[in-house]
């Protein structure tokens, strides 16, 4: 099956022709899950494609580079921005976040499927070059329970989840922008929804 997906490039749009690659988005406020999701959901399905982010954000405990992010500085980030190297990009919670083009449209382009981690900001981006993309919105069963989890994590200061609570709130509204919506309440039926997502 082809696909004409169209990309944005700077400032320019350009159309490219893909093979059978699907693009994924995943959002949802932080600390819903989505990193373990994504986590356990890559052991089962080796398969997939995990798109590796750019922050300026200092890695966390356990965290390392080229695995869980490319963790740069902002004058870097800047500079790959203004060099077009993102497919999209956002601040986020006081760090810059963003997805490296090329081996994305690379992977797609060769049949993967590509799942994208990603916040509210450049999902929207992701969706306006990417028409094509599937989104999916998780959602935590509470505002209590999202909090919960982000302090169990034990990775971030008072002031980071103060941010990323408000942040939430402002997130969860825009859920039904996304194609599919999946709550993550218990975590099997959740990864359960996701794989119907993915694989149909
Ligand atoms: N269904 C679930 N029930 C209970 N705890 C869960 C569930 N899913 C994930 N968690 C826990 O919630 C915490 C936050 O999860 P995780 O780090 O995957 O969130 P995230 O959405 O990736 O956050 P961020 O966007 O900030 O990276 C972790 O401690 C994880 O083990
Ligand atoms: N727009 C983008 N958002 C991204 C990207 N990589 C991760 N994220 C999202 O940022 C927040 C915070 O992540 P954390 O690791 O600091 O907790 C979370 O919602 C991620 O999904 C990206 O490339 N672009």
């Amino acid at each position: 099956m082809m696909q004409v997906l169209s990309i944005k490039s700077g400032a320019t749009t350009k159309e490219q022709c893909l093979s059978s690659g699907k693009l994924m988005i995943l959002t949802g406020p932080s600390g819903v899950g989505k990193g373990t999701l994504m986590r356990t959901l890559l052991q089962r399905h080796p398969e997939l494609y995990y798109s590796v982010s750019a922050t300026t954000r200092a890695p966390r405990s356990g965290e390392s580079d080229g695995i869980n992010y490319y963790f740069v500085s902002r004058t870097r980030f800047e500079q790959l921005v203004a060099n077009g190297e993102f497919l999209e990009w956002a601040e986020f919670a006081g760090n810059y976040y963003g997805t490296p083009r090329q081996p994305v449209l690379e992977k797609v382009n060769s049949g993967k499927t590509v799942l994208l981690e990603i916040e509210l900001d450049g999902a929207r981006q992701v969706r306006t070059s990417f028409p094509q993309a599937i989104s999916i919105f998780i959602l935590p069963p509470s505002l209590g329970e999202l909090e919960k989890r982000i302090r169990s994590r034990n990775q971030d200061s008072e002031d980071a989840i103060a941010r990323r609570l408000i942040l939430a709130q402002d997130e969860i509204k825009a859920a039904d922008e996304f194609d599919i919506q999946i709550v993550n309440d218990d975590f099997e039926t959740a990864l359960c929804s996701l794989e119907k997502a993915i694989f149909g």
